[in-house]
């Protein structure tokens, strides 16, 4: 598996424009969802959790009542942020709708 290499402020602004909701900040691409309760909150983490391990990488969840944030970087590339965060954020944000996540 070759290293995944820091994406520049540059790519990192362009590809935060094809994902609506996401954000840079403290180093991290972050997400929050809200749902129209608990267990539909833990269900999509449930599910997060497979698509993680399917690809061998993984974001810090924090679950709420019925919030989710969604915190990642790269921990080989030093903490920075890659282009496997913002493929993990892709298929992540593929499944929300269907999880009524707004
Ligand atoms: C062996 C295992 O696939 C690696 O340690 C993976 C696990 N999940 C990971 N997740 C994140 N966010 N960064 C990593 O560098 C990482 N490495």
């Amino acid at each position: 598996m070759p290293q995944p290499e820091p994406l520049s402020d540059q790519d990192i602004a362009a590809r935060l424009g094809e994902l609506p909701g996401w954000s840079v900040s403290e180093g991290l691409l972050r997400r929050g969802y809200h749902f129209a309760g608990h267990f539909p909150a833990a269900a999509m983490v449930i599910h997060i959790a497979q698509i993680q391990e399917e690809l061998g990488h993984h974001a810090d969840l924090t679950l709420g009542y019925n919030r989710l944030a969604i915190a990642v970087n790269t921990h080989s590339a030093g903490d920075r942020i890659t282009a496997l965060d913002f493929g993990l954020a892709h298929r992540i944000e593929a499944v929300a709708a269907a999880h009524g996540a707004d």
